[in-house]
């Protein structure tokens, strides 16, 4: 079997859990991971996690001197690897983009950059065949990911006519005490629309799709009230059915005390899921109505970990390692444990 060696640079949010994720493919290797600073996380990648740290090039004594064993420099790491996943913040991969071309490597970027950093916009349920092949991809947003989740699984089965959907996006990451806000809601922006449904069109351009967001003050899931029209007439049954039987969606029931999003995240601990990570898309089923062509859902995603699976099959489209989605689904669903839930 090929074993592809993988580089991730930028642990954080997005990077940890993508770097741990590729440890548990047969498929991959972690050849190290990225730091620029000798804080916790550096100490947690190398003593507690055992991963190859790798810094730049000015900053190694540094490290060496806060008693953190380094690997090497980010440009000796990048060389190392077969592929990067670069998860550095909004706007850096581009920067970054130079360097991986420049040593003849593939890259994978996050939502955060823009669309013409790589070859394809990207998310496994859309458009896997497609990515087949390229050296850079980009792995949509976490609510575009979320939106796209469900269009797509809607549109194979039903044909979609139009969406609109209102986001109603998380403040910060828990982690982050900087951002706010801390008592408002934001419009985001006020000038419609928001990225999300301009992103959608990245990865399926033929979709009518409006969308509008909001910022409030809260750090565990976005929600989306979605309103789609679709091309023929469904039952709710139907749609409920279709929902349940696609990968990585899942419905809960309000009804059994699932009713928020501190709901879903408790759950997600109790149930012992590492960082109460959820990367399905979760949908309240009895907020699913069906009106003939016409459907309303509402919709939870947790931005942290949404983005992971697909992460985890750009790589394997990069390298044609599985040639249809369903394969790499397969792989990285079960890897992963998904809709292991409920
Ligand atoms: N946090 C979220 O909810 C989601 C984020 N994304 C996207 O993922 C990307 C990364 O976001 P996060 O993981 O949230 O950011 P983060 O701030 O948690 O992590 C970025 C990491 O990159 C490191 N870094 C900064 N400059 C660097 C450099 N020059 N070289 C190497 N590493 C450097 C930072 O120290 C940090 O550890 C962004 O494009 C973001 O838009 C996508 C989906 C969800
Ligand atoms: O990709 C995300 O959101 P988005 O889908 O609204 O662009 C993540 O939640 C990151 O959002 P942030 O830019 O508020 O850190």
């Amino acid at each position: 079997m090929t074993v592809v060696n993988v580089a991730i640079n930028g642990f954080g949010t997005i990077g940890k859990r993508v770097a741990e994720a590729v440890t548990r493919q047969p498929d991959m290797r972690l050849i190290g991971v990225s730091k620029t600073r000798p804080d916790y996380s550096a100490v947690v990648a190398t003593r507690i996690l055992g991963y190859n740290l790798y810094v730049p090039a000015d900053k190694i004594e540094e490290f060496e001197k806060a008693g953190i064993k380094v690997a090497g420099t980010i440009e000796e790491m990048i060389e190392k690897a077969d592929v990067i996943v670069d998860a550095t913040p909004g706007g850096k991969g581009a920067e970054y983009k130079k360097l991986y071309v420049e040593k003849g490597k593939p890259a994978i970027f996050q939502g955060g950059e823009k669309a013409d950093v790589a070859d394809i916009s990207f998310s496994t349920l859309c458009n896997y065949e497609e990515a087949l092949g390229k050296r850079y991809i980009r792995v949509v947003s976490c609510n575009t990911t979320g939106l796209l989740r469900a269009l797509c699984t809607l549109r194979k089965a039903f044909g979609l006519k139009w969406v609109r959907a209102t986001i109603v996006r998380r403040a910060a990451d828990p982690k982050e005490v900087k951002r706010g806000p801390v008592n408002a809601i934001v419009p985001d922006p006020a000038k419609l629309p928001s990225h999300h449904g301009v992103d959608v069109k990245t990865v399926v351009p033929d979709l009518d799709i409006m969308t509008a967001a909001v910022v409030v003050p809260t750090t565990l899931m976005h929600v989306h009230v979605v309103y789609a029209k679709l091309a023929r007439s469904a039952t709710r049954e139907e749609v409920i059915r279709v929902f349940e039987e696609a990968p990585r969606i899942i419905l809960v029931d309000a009804s059994l005390g699932l009713k928020s999003t501190a709901d879903l995240v408790e759950l997600a601990r109790d149930l012992g899921r590492r960082r109460y990570d959820i990367p399905e898309l979760v949908i309240w089923r009895e907020s699913i109505t069906v009106n003939g062509d016409e459907i309303v859902w509402i919709q939870a995603v947790h931005q942290e970990s949404i983005v992971v699976p697909e992460n985890i099959d750009a790589i394997r489209a990069i390298f044609k390692l599985a040639k249809k989605a369903e394969d790499t689904i397969r792989v990285t669903d079960e890897t992963l444990g998904l809709k292991k839930f409920l």
